[in-house]
């Protein structure tokens, strides 16, 4: 693997592996916190409530705090395949602010089917433009993985056509349009529960040399 293939392999080789039972325990986690941060954005509990709540996650926080890693950990999923990045922002069952999105490969790049609560939302009752904008980089950043050549991103070009609701069943869609030396293009859609297109994406991946 070349550019960007090693120098990522490199530092993901460097971090601490969890086995599946420890992947099962965190990502069970990362769901109760969801939950949490949904309920935080539509609690309407007195004040009082509000404090008391937020002295208890306090002390929470303050428990997994107690024993830190330098850097985020790597698992294979299913125990076996690549290791991956389990907290990613989009995909990463450790990660609460991850949807989390289950991607699948296709014949021609990657698609997810998801739902955004309103932890996600921009104008009101629509999804916020940049969450859309960083679901439609990463689906089209492991097409192009996946086809092509990794790389990060070098440019992203969107245009939103119509606003991305809430809490209905959403699908990203993304292919590999061409590649050449290090360079990967990739275009890709997210399409609401009509199939309709809300917004619209283009993008060039780089391997970075190093
Ligand atoms: C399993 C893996 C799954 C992957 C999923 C990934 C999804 C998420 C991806 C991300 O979010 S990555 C994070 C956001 N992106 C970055 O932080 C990238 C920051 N930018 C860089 O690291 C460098 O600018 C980059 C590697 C993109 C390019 O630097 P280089 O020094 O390698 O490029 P160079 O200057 O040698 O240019 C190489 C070619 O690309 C062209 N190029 C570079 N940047 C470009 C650009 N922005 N737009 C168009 N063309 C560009 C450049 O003109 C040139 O064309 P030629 O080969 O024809 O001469």
């Amino acid at each position: 693997m070349t550019g960007v293939g090693s120098a990522i392999e490199r530092a993901r080789r460097g971090r601490r592996a969890l086995d599946e039972e420890h992947l099962a325990a965190l990502a069970a986690l990362a769901d109760r916190v969801r939950e949490l941060t949904e309920a935080v954005v539509l609690t309407d509990v007195e004040i009082d409530e509000l404090a008391a709540v937020g002295e208890q996650v306090e002390a929470l926080t303050g428990r997994l705090a107690a024993v830190r890693r330098d850097a985020p950990p790597v698992a294979r999923y299913g125990g076996h395949g690549p290791l991956r990045h389990v907290t990613n922002p989009v995909t990463g069952l450790g990660n609460p602010l991850a949807p989390p999105l289950t991607i699948e490969f296709t014949e021609t790049g990657a698609r997810a089917g998801f739902t955004l609560n309103h932890v996600y939302e921009g104008p009101p009752t629509f999804v916020h433009g940049g969450i859309t904008a960083m679901i439609l980089d990463q689906v089209l950043g492991m097409a192009a993985a996946s086809k092509a050549v990794p790389g990060v991103t070098a440019s992203l070009e969107l245009r939103y056509r119509r606003p991305t609701p809430i809490g209905v069943p959403l699908t990203v869609e993304a292919e590999v349009t061409g590649s050449s030396g290090r360079r990967s293009h990739a275009a890709g859609r997210i399409l609401d529960p009509e199939g309709l297109v809300t917004v619209e994406a283009k993008a060039l991946f780089i391997a970075p040399q190093r």
